[in-house]
């Protein structure tokens, strides 16, 4: 069977106009009410970590520190060559799993829960990554979306060995808007929070040093009195196309909202949205700058607070809320701790109208003195 007698000219514009009208889409992604509690999903597409897209993400992002560079510095922090970086894999782990879980659009709200399983991961490493949906519920203010909990765990594709895994939470369209008790079908919100009144501590302290003694003096220093440790870093990285559309798919994000300007032009934020994951890793990375970090342990609470578009220039602000000998999190088989302390940070990412766009709590390992 053939179609080439046909005398129609599709690419008349006219003509093409109206069969793009009449075709149906193939459609890419899942709505809301396909997702059901304990569904496991094993995702195609997985990367193999490089070292090029390593220093593609960690250049972009500002995330210099020379172990994940040199040898030399790799081998001084016990590695045996520069390894992937943490945020790196994070991204390449999440990456793979939109296409089945949020590629239908929505946004990324936040993440929780984020643990290494295993101290160092080298480049050559190949990824496969699957995700089992952990809760589902309608949104209250927002019709159109329902609200999707996943876990989703990156493995080593050669030893299915669990490299990290994490619960992330996001908007995902339904299929049906339901009605509310305001009847309202928009995807606009139903009810606006009220803005808490600022209630800040009289002193805020900056840590004297990068290490972990200086993080624990400036907490013993604002014990006792009206005072938190919290600073901001100096640097800002504008939002580019670089790191707008070029970071995601690198990763095999396929999520509309970072590549398709014409479908985002017609969606709350109106124009293409930075990937959260680059958000947070620029503002870690300023984070990281002024700090000797030896290995980052995990994060929680991860909330998207706002959309960051091009041109937005996204800056980091940290509070210190513990420092401990003994981390609270499980540090990796194979990590000597013996010249480090744990260090939980809360991180906020905002961009140059001072608008938190990011926020979430790390603990990490930080040198001591010696
Ligand atoms: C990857 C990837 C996509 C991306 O990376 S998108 C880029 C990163 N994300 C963003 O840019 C989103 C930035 N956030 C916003 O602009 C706003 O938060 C948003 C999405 C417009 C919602 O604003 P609201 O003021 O309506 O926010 P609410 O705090 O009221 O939240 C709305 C409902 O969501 C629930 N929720 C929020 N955060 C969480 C969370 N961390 N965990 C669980 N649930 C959360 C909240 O309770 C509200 O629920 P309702 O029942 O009241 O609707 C990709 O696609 O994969």
């Amino acid at each position: 069977m053939t179609d080439d007698t046909d005398p129609t000219d599709w690419t008349d514009p006219e003509t093409f106009r109206a069969a793009l009208d009449r075709a149906d889409t193939r459609e890419k992604g899942t709505y809301f009410e396909a997702f059901a509690e304990g569904d496991r999903i094993e995702h195609d597409p997985g990367i193999r970590l490089s070292r090029a897209g390593n220093e593609r993400w960690m250049a972009q992002t500002l995330n210099h520190d020379p172990t994940f560079w040199r040898s030399d510095a790799a081998a001084e922090r016990g590695y045996d060559e520069p390894p992937i970086h943490p945020d790196y894999l994070l991204a390449a782990t999440m990456g793979p799993s939109v296409e089945d879980l949020s590629e239908k659009g929505g946004y990324f709200l936040g993440r929780t829960g984020v643990r290494y399983r295993t101290d160092a991961v080298y480049p050559g490493t190949e990824l496969r990554v699957d995700s089992t949906v952990i809760e589902t519920r309608a949104s209250g203010s927002r019709p159109d979306y329902g609200i999707v909990t996943w876990e989703t765990t990156g493995r080593d594709a050669d030893t299915g060995d669990a490299l990290l895994s994490y619960r992330r939470t996001n908007m995902i369209p339904r299929r049906e808007p339901i009605e509310t008790d305001g009847g309202q079908t928009t995807g606009d919100r139903v009810d606006a929070g009220t803005e808490p009144e600022p209630e800040l501590p009289d002193t805020l302290l900056t840590p004297d040093g990068q290490h972990f003694e200086d993080f624990s003096d400036a907490l013993d220093d604002a014990d006792g009195r009206d005072a938190a440790v919290a600073y901001r870093h100096e640097r800002g990285r504008t939002i580019d196309d670089a790191l707008l559309a070029g970071l995601p798919l690198a990763t095999l994000n396929t999520a509309k909202q970072h590549h398709d300007a014409a479908t985002m032009a017609d969606s709350p934020s109106g124009e293409p949205v930075v990937y959260g994951d680059v958000t947070r890793s620029i503002a870690l990375g300023h984070a990281r700058s002024d700090e000797r970090t030896y290995r980052e342990l995990g994060y929680d609470d991860e909330r998207f607070h706002d959309f960051v578009t091009a041109g937005d220039t996204v800056y980091g602000f940290t509070r210190v809320l513990d420092a401990s000998e003994t981390p609270t999190i499980d540090v990796p088989s194979g990590v000597d701790a013996t010249d480090a302390g744990a260090v939980r940070f809360e991180h906020v990412a905002f961009n140059q109208n001072e608008t938190p766009v990011y926020s979430g709590t790390r603990t990490a390992l930080i040198e001591t003195r010696n």
